[in-house]
């Protein structure tokens, strides 16, 4: 986990908009090698939205092959009403910069069948080679996307109520009135997020302070889904000093200090060259897969297995899928030595005088091997 601690939300955002443009610059994206971008709506990524803008009008970064998936949007209200996330999202960002209309994915809260919106979306992200870096907000009470407290933890897109909190911090979205909230949403699951290759959070102002502390300092919890990032190997958080209120003195002294040290000693904390770039073809064999017939992708083993909640060690799934049972498997016998002679045994052959136990011992395995087991025979 990577916490930035800014001074105010402007430092913040600025922090975040010049990380993802200095990610896709990086990542050097072509029109077969996209960069694929996650993103949140609500008032937190604004700054970062805004910045990005004046950071493309200004030339230092083109939207031309950056693909967009969006978290999440209302059901039941028009696309075109003021508050959709799909006019959001146009608003603040899509229509200020480059990025191709096709290349911009919202979930549609008012599709026919929004069970299949989700499973779609769903199979959108994974041929279009899955996200490289997941842009999110939280709620004051922690939740990610629309995975409200006690969401499942290996959740996907799916339809989702949403909790009385969180309608009641969008009314003001709403002219205050509670009434006019959808109370239901589309909306991508933990998992979904947990699969990106980097996950970048931006919390900002006091009301966030307890989720950040509950989802820093505290174990995995469904309660607070943005906890789940403890399992994600990529994360950053980046906040405002408001938003650390709660947290211990210590921690943010810890996640100042390592920016501190790593700025003394010279370097920088970067991610692994392969999350970087993106799945380019590495120079080592690696399984070819071919994602929805639409992009030719060289995939490395350990990424097409990267552990996820449901699988939190592929390493060791792996091994155990390909072992033979047990049941199956006579492992003790293949390993003894063929000079060794194999004895047939029974228990009777170790008394000293087995005739008192007559007729109630098994026969021994020469008896059942000629087929003369007959229990009375050997008994009285
Ligand atoms: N679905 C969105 C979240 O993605 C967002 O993070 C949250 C916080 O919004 P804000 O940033 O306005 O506090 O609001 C909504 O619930």
């Amino acid at each position: 986990m990577r916490l930035i601690i800014r001074d105010d939300t402007e430092a913040a955002s600025f922090y975040v908009a010049s990380y993802i443009v200095e990610r896709i610059k990086h990542f050097d994206p072509a029109p077969a090698h996209p960069f694929v971008l996650g993103l949140p709506t609500g008032s937190s990524p604004l700054g970062v939205y805004r910045i990005l803008v004046e950071k493309y009008k200004a030339g230092e970064i083109s939207f031309e092959n950056v693909v967009t998936f969006n978290m999440d949007e209302y059901i039941g209200i028009p696309r075109d009403h003021p508050q959709s996330y799909h006019t959001f999202m146009w608003q603040h960002f899509f229509s200020h910069v480059n990025i191709h209309p096709r290349n911009v994915h919202i979930l549609d809260g008012n599709a026919p069948n929004l069970e299949a919106e989700c499973v779609e979306y769903e199979a959108k992200i994974k041929s279009s080679g899955g996200i490289d870096l997941f842009l999110a907000g939280i709620g004051e009470d922690g939740h990610i996307a629309f995975n409200e407290p006690g969401s499942s933890l290996a959740s996907r897109t799916r339809v989702k109520t949403l909790a009385y909190d969180t309608v009641l911090a969008n009314s003001r979205f709403f002219n205050d009135d509670l009434d006019q909230v959808p109370k239901m949403a589309l909306t991508v699951g933990v998992q979904t997020v947990l699969e990106a290759r980097e996950v970048v959070v931006i919390v900002h102002g006091a009301r966030k302070s307890l989720a950040l502390q509950r989802c820093i300092e505290q174990g995995v919890n469904h309660m607070w889904t943005l906890s789940s990032l403890q399992l994600h190997p990529h994360p950053m958080i980046v906040c405002d000093e408001d938003a650390t209120l709660e947290l211990q003195v210590k921690t943010v002294k810890y996640f100042k200090s390592i920016e501190q040290v790593a700025r003394a000693q010279g370097f920088e904390q970067i991610l692994p060259s392969k999350i970087r770039t993106g799945p380019s073809k590495p120079a080592l064999p690696a399984q070819t897969i071919l994602v929805n017939g639409e992009r030719d992708r060289h995939v490395d083993a350990a990424e097409s297995e990267s552990p996820t909640i449901l699988a939190p060690q592929p390493t060791t799934s792996r091994l155990l899928s390909v072992a033979t049972p047990a049941s199956e498997c006579p492992i003790r016998s293949r390993s003894v030595s063929p000079d060794i002679e194999l004895v047939p045994d029974r228990m009777a052959s170790r008394i000293a005088d087995s005739s008192v136990f007559r007729g109630r011992l098994t026969p021994g395995p020469e008896v059942q091997a000629n087929g003369l087991a007959r229990v009375n025979a050997v008994g009285a």
